[in-house]
């Protein structure tokens, strides 16, 4: 039976006698092939569908690991920054160790889904007048006097978790894929998936993917080399205009010889909805920037034909239901009988 990642990748992570067996049964996510779109795009295409973690998001891999540590060390409380997805992940987490989890969130701008959960896990929720940078800063300088862990993905914990979803990557096709595209906000995923690949490439031989990764052009400070103050998308989980690790994000770009581009709103919501409607897979916005980026590159003639893809989806589309529904081509066609009849446009 899956036992989840610290005991599966034990060998690979910074865990002790100590350390709590704590797992929701997170990871084992699966590498779904694309066919439909791997065609139109003459590429062998795969996704790795992190909606099938426990709260629905790759933050689980980072959560089991932070809180692990933080309950080994002593830790009564966590302290978390969030554009939704993390505060879901460390609110699950410390229910399930038992201890107080401290989110801090941008006002309006969190996905109904992600909110709800923060609720149910029974979270302490500050939402302030303004973003997810000014949450985050907020939220560094209470840990620095305070009694509590901080579970951002400045943790390093948090990217010893993520990067086991590399290790499932190259476990499940026999060697790394010849590209690696994700979406990228505070960077910290795209750090953790090349620090895995490096680690199993060095015990493995496994090989190295070029790093592609897509902000929203709405909050692209690494493509723009600025930070944005007021960054503004769809993809409310990437809205982020100061990633936190930026500098190690352009490390994974330039060691791997990758890229990190910007892809429009429209650019996310056309791969999202693709996504969904040729391939079965309902993945959130922010997820999707990792496939629009990809048709992107491709249009652009960047991506040689064939080359194998892995695109990281890092959430589950039902974390965003009023997107889906604002986005959808499906409208009230007509009413029949006090009830309305959807029907494609
Ligand atoms: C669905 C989804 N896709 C991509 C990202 C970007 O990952 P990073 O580049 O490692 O930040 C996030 C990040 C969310 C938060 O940062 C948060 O939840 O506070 C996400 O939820």
């Amino acid at each position: 039976m899956w036992q989840g990642l610290i005991h599966k990748y034990a060998e690979f992570l910074p865990i002790n006698e100590r350390t709590p067996k704590l797992t929701l049964h997170e990871g084992n996510t699966p590498l779904l092939p694309i066919p439909a779109i791997s065609q139109d795009l003459g590429i062998e295409g795969y996704v790795k569908f992190e909606g099938a973690n426990p709260t629905g998001s790759f933050k689980d891999r980072g959560m089991v690991m932070a809180m692990a540590k933080a309950i080994e060390e002593g830790s009564e409380a966590v302290i978390c920054a969030s554009t939704g997805n993390t505060s879901a992940a460390a609110a699950a987490f410390a229910a399930r160790a038992g201890i107080r989890c401290i989110v801090v969130i941008p006002d309006g701008k969190i996905a109904e889904g992600k909110l709800a959960q923060a609720v149910m896990y029974g979270a302490e929720i500050f939402a302030i007048k303004g973003n997810f940078d000014d949450a985050l800063r907020m939220v560094r300088k209470i840990a620095e006097t305070e009694p509590v862990t901080l579970v951002n993905s400045v943790n390093p914990y948090r990217i010893e978790g993520q990067k086991t979803a590399a290790f499932e990557v190259v476990d499940a096709l026999g060697s790394a894929p010849d590209i690696l595209s994700i979406p990228v906000g505070n960077a910290g995923n795209i750090t953790a998936y090349w620090k895995g690949f490096k680690e199993y490439h060095e015990r493995f031989q496994s090989g190295l993917p070029k790093m592609m990764g897509f902000e929203a052009s709405g909050s692209a400070a690494i493509v723009r080399n600025q930070v944005i103050e007021d960054p503004e998308t769809l993809a409310t989980a990437i809205r982020i205009g100061n990633p936190a690790s930026w500098d190690k994000a352009l490390q994974a770009r330039d060691e791997s010889k990758g890229l990190i581009d910007e892809v429009t709103d429209e650019e996310i919501v056309e791969a999202y909805q693709l996504l969904a409607q040729k391939e079965g897979i309902f993945a959130e916005p922010a997820s999707c920037a990792s496939l629009a980026g990809m048709i992107k590159k491709v249009k652009d003639g960047s991506i040689p034909q064939g080359s194998k893809v892995v695109h990281v989806l890092t959430g589950n589309g039902l974390k965003d239901p009023n997107t889906a529904i604002e986005t959808s081509p499906v409208k009230p066609a007509r009413i029949e009988n006090d009830y309305e009849v959807f029907a494609s446009a």
